[in-house]
This record gives structure tokens, sequence and C-alpha cells, in this order.
């Protein structure tokens, strides 16, 4: 085994390494640093605008940095199509749902299926043995995937037809239905009642239970604090804090963040409490 191997080897399952990001002026990102470990949970917490979904956006090849790093075990993956870097096992969701609205719900989970389920051109046109296999096995898992995130809603009207929360668990399965490695997933519980952020929770351990490492960007700090082995803290596209969830809540340069520096005491109680989620912490 060369040096190369080796250290690929033994490199977390993604690092991402002093990422800078800037939209003309503004810097979005400035110097981003953290690794995720496999079947580990990472959330990305921070103030709105503090570049969170931007540092997704640069791991998952949908923005180029203007600076650092992004490796896929050990791999350098910057820069890289959004197709190829999900063919290389990383699937994510979106902070505004991205499904096929008029497709129904079983189609979209199936089109999550078909980065892994290979066919040709021709199969497709003769309707080969391979493809109606190919066409079967998709079915089969598209269903697999829609009773894992626990789907009530009907599978075969269109996506759009879903109350909110369901399309949100339909956005989960098809990015499971590409049996990843690593599922960045954006807010999944952004717009979601009380059983249903519940719902989420559990559905997030049980993905990584399959082995699948998560990173997280959420702002219903219970669900963070419950879930995460680790939470990286951005601030103005700034890292402020990286560590386990007990530390990271009692950091006051956090719990600054969420407030700025005029705040008075009541409003310090208020966001500490806040940050702290109301549970009592780690997974
Ligand atoms: N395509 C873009 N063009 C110009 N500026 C952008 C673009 N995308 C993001 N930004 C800017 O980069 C900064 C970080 O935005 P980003 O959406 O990554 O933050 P965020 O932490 O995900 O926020 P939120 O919690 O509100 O989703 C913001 O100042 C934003 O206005």
């Amino acid at each position: 085994m060369n040096s190369t191997v080796k250290s690929t080897a033994n490199a977390p399952l993604l690092s991402v390494e002093d990422l800078r990001l800037s939209f003309g002026g503004v810097l979005a990102i400035d110097g981003l640093s953290f690794g995720v470990g496999e079947a580990e949970i990472v959330s990305v917490i921070g103030p709105n605008g503090a570049g969170k979904t931007s540092a997704f956006n640069c791991v998952t090849g949908f923005y180029r940095p203007t600076a650092g790093a992004v490796r896929l075990r050990g791999r350098d993956i910057t820069g890289l199509r959004p197709s190829a870097v999900a063919a290389l096992g990383v699937a994510r969701t979106f902070q505004n749902l991205r499904l096929f609205g008029e497709m129904s719900v079983l189609d979209n989970v199936r089109a999550g299926t078909h980065l892994r389920i290979r066919q040709n051109v021709f199969d497709a046109l003769l309707h080969t043995p391979r493809y109606r296999r190919g066409e079967r096995e998709s079915t089969e898992q598209a269903h697999h995937w829609l009773d894992f995130v626990g789907l009530r809603g009907d599978r075969y009207g269109p996506a759009r037809a879903l109350p909110y929360g369901e399309q949100r668990r339909v956005e989960i399965a098809r990015a499971l239905a590409r049996e990843p490695d690593l599922l960045l997933l954006d807010e999944p519980a952004a717009g979601l009642n009380h059983g249903e952020k519940a719902e989420t929770l559990d559905l997030i351990r049980r993905v990584r239970e399959l082995g699948v490492a998560i990173v997280l960007i959420e702002h219903d700090m219970g669900l963070v604090m419950d879930v995460s082995q680790r939470v990286v803290v951005l601030n103005f596209g700034r890292e402020i804090a990286d560590g386990p969830p007990d530390e990271v809540r009692r950091d006051p340069e956090v719990v600054e963040a969420y407030l700025g520096r005029d705040a008075d005491e009541a409003e310090i109680e208020e966001a500490r409490a806040s940050v702290a989620g109301g549970r009592d912490g780690g997974a």
C-alpha cells in the first residue's frame, strides 16, 4: 500500500478544509474547516445568513469555493459537478423542497434510484429484460424507502398533493434511495409541527443506524442538541465553535452570536435556553 492510499484509508468520510466563498464583495464563508466520520451526525448551526447553505452547496458541487478543499475519504472533490459528487455517495435535501410536483410520489423516489440502477438507452428503447428488471427493482426500492420514512399519504398521486410535512419525507426518501454514505439535510424540520419534528428526529437516528453519516442544518435547537455528536457553529461565514453539543451550548461566543453584543441579561438567558434546546444533550 503506498502512502497516498494509506492516508486516504485513514481520512474521515468528509473533510472540509479552510473553505472560503465570496459572492462579489460578500464573504459568505470565511475559513470553514470540519470533518465528519463514518455514521456520525454533525450539525451546522448559526444565525440566518451565516453561510450554512452555502457550505452545503460547496460540498455538493452546486458552488465552487473561492479557496479551500472538500475531500471525501481523502479524495479531493472540490469543484466536481453535483452529479459527480452524488455518484460518489453524497445525497442531500434542500431547504426549499425540490420535488417534481406533478410527478407521482413513487416516481419522485424512483428517480433517486436511477443513479444506482444502470441501464443504457437501448435497454430503455427495446424494453429488454434488463430494463424491465431494473424498473421492477427501482419500484421495489422506492416503496422500501417510502415505508422507511413512514409516508402515510398516497404514493401514486402527484407529490404536490401531499401535505408539506409528508413532502419533506418524500425528499428524504428520494435522497436515501441513492444509498448514500453521507446525507446532507438542509432544515428538515422547518415548518413541521411538534409531532412531525419528533418523527424527524427518530428518522435521522434510524438513518444513522444504517451506517449513513449525516450533516444537518437546523434551526430547532432541541433537535440539534438531541441528535448530534458534534455541532459546528457559523457566524457571518466564520466558524466560532466545533464540539459536542454540551460544550457548544455553553460557549459564550455562540450565545452572543444568536443575540448580538448589546443584549441585556434577560435576553442572554433566553438565548442560552434556546441554544440549550430544552433537552439534556448529546446523542
Ligand atoms: N447566490 C448568491 N449570491 C449572492 N449572495 C449569496 C448567494 N447565496 C448566498 N449568498 C449570501 O451569502 C451569505 C450566506 O448565505 P447562506 O444562505 O449560506 O446562509 P444560511 O446560514 O444558510 O442562512 P439561512 O439560515 O437563512 O438559510 C448571505 O449573506 C447570503 O446573502
